[in-house]
């Protein structure tokens, strides 16, 4: 917890639900909607980082961490929210329920337990993806690091348990979300919707209604109380004050943090376009999810404290991948050059961009260089020395006008061009049993969390998020038939009996639900790989409520 945030005396408790307004980075002021018993917190850079996970945005283990807003107990007796209706407790007892100091002192006990458990399961080394991975007689050093590339996706690839949490939550949230208003769903959006999440990497989901009335202030904290009541939320944050607010929190079971946002589809656009992108460009995935995992273990990942987000990564290796001059010109295959990409996309962006004059545009989905100059939604610019990159959904909104720190950003691109290099000719020049053991990759990527195997099981569980997706953009998609269908119809022939539709209609929709099959199989694998999806993961998602 940051210091200034231990002297705001009216809001800390044991059990403190933190409101943030990101507006301003390090002032804390009253809600100004009248709900005057919170207190805006300021966002702290370093809170609940935890090089032990694998991700900032996901820090804690079971029973292992603290929140990452500590209590201060010396404040707790004046807290003026003590008892206050709207006041949402925060501790890990009040969430589980259990006050007995007996049942605390055994809590303890397991606490204890577990943490030993997870201790020992810690890797011990900087780069596990080399563990019985060995790679160093490869004659090419650029084809072991690419190698070694595909072994790190591997390695952090998620397994059937990983999935299945992601799903059990996402079900628990949607039914938390009904009970509360009927006429609201929760979908999924973001990189577990896309499959580009690393172990740690948050869910982020948007809660949609019929009525569309639920992005205010007031129905974000109704949320934040009713998961809250519901043990399904801990560590609970309500940032109201921002151009999108959300509620963020910690599911209290699987510990994976979750960001809720509301009454927005662009989320549920964008991650199927990614989608599309992943399977229209090879090396993608790969190239994305190193470039995280280097971001994240320097904590430039964090767009508020000016690191580059998730989707601005995505963006940037996808307009890289498809300018690159080798691969345009079919003289490299991506997925078997991921080595000398990764080297490449370093020296550009560490050392060769011009961040003052060129923006990335994503324009119909077709990648290039844009002139700043031209670009008049983003003047005026503050800081020319920025990136700029064109939401592919929304060319007037710069995806990464929040990633201020561009100049570390830069630094570390260049230096892991330096470190890369340097191990290349290092081990170029060594004997085979100097490479022995050694790893090229290693010198800027460093993984350090629980221990993980090689399997990738994605093809073993099916993640929710994705078949939601696809099956919101199918429905999406029979509607805006069936609309033109209906305008074409009534215009033409107003005698059609609407109640039943004509023959060639029933047929067309049945043509469609086996194209949804076939896409759906397509999404889940081949036929013969088995699935689980577990009883509690189903739920009634209604891909309509929109
Ligand atoms: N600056 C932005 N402007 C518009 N939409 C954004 C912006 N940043 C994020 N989004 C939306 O939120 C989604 C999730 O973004 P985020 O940066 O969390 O990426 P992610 O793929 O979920 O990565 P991570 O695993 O690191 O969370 C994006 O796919 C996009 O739809
Ligand atoms: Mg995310």
């Amino acid at each position: 917890m940051s210091d200034t945030a231990l002297n705001t005396t009216d809001v800390m408790n044991t059990d403190p639900v933190v409101i943030k307004d990101t507006v301003s980075n390090d002032k804390r002021k009253s809600d100004s909607i009248g709900q005057q018993d919170f207190i805006l917190l300021e966002e702290d850079n370093e809170e609940g980082f935890d090089d032990y996970d694998g991700h900032f945005d996901n820090p804690t283990e079971p029973g292992t961490q603290e929140p990452s807003v500590v209590p201060a107990p010396e404040l707790a007796e004046h807290n003026s929210l003590a008892g206050n209706d709207d006041f949402i407790a925060f501790s890990n007892s009040e969430t589980s329920g259990e006050s007995e100091s007996e049942e605390d002192e055994e809590d303890e006990d397991n606490k204890d337990k577990t943490k030993t458990k997870i201790e020992e399961k810690i890797v011990t080394t900087e780069y596990p993806w080399i563990v019985n991975h060995d790679h160093s007689k490869q004659t090419e050093i650029a084809d072991w690091l690419t190698l070694e590339i595909q072994d790190f996706v591997h390695y952090i690839s998620p397994s059937k348990e990983e999935i299945k949490a992601r799903n059990i939550t996402i079900s628990k949230l949607r039914q938390a979300v009904k009970s509360l208003w009927p006429d609201a769903d929760l979908h999924v959006f973001g990189s577990y919707a896309t499959d580009l999440y690393l172990p740690g990497s948050d869910i982020d989901c948007v809660v949609n209604s019929t009525n569309c009335d639920k992005q205010n202030t007031s129905s974000l904290y109704k949320l934040a109380k009713h998961l809250k009541d519901e043990h399904i939320a801990t560590e609970i944050e309500v940032i109201s004050k921002t151009r999108v607010p959300i509620i963020k929190f910690v599911e209290v079971e699987s510990r994976i943090h979750i960001d809720v946002s509301f009454e927005r589809t662009n989320g549920l656009e964008a991650a199927k376009l990614i989608r599309d992108w992943l399977d229209t460009t090879p090396g993608l995935r790969e190239l994305v999810l190193i470039v995280k995992q280097f971001l994240h273990s320097r904590r430039l990942n964090n767009v508020h404290t000016g690191g580059l987000g998730g989707f601005s990564i995505i963006c940037l290796v996808y307009s890289y991948l498809h300018m690159h001059p080798r691969i345009i010109t079919n003289e490299i295959d991506p997925v078997e050059n991921l080595g000398v990409l990764l080297i490449d996309f370093f020296e550009l962006y560490g050392k060769n961009f011009g961040y003052d004059d060129v923006a990335i545009s994503m324009t119909d989905g077709m990648p290039s260089y844009l002139n700043k100059y031209d670009w008049r939604d983003i003047h005026p610019m503050r800081n020319p020395f920025s990136l700029a990159i064109q939401d592919p959904g929304d060319k007037t909104n710069n995806i990464s006008r929040g990633s201020f720190n561009i100049r570390d950003i830069k630094k570390a691109f260049a230096g892991a061009f330096d470190l890369l290099t340097n191990r290349c000719f290092e081990l170029d020049g060594a004997t085979l049993s100097e490479r022995k053991g050694k790893s090229v990759l290693g010198n800027c990527i460093k993984y350090k969390g629980k221990e993980r195997d090689f399997t990738d099981e994605r093809n073993l569980v099916l993640n929710k998020a994705i078949l939601e997706n696809e099956d919101y953009h199918q429905k999406k998609r029979s509607r805006i038939i069936h609309d033109a269908e209906d305008t074409e119809g009534t215009s033409k022939e107003s005698t059609i009996d609407t109640e039943a539709p004509p023959a060639k209609k029933r047929k067309k929709s049945k043509k469609q639900s086996k194209k949804k099959k076939k896409k759906l199989k397509d999404v889940k694998g081949s036929e013969t790989t088995k699935f689980v999806l577990a009883k509690d993961e189903e739920d009634d998602y209604n891909p309509l409520t929109v």
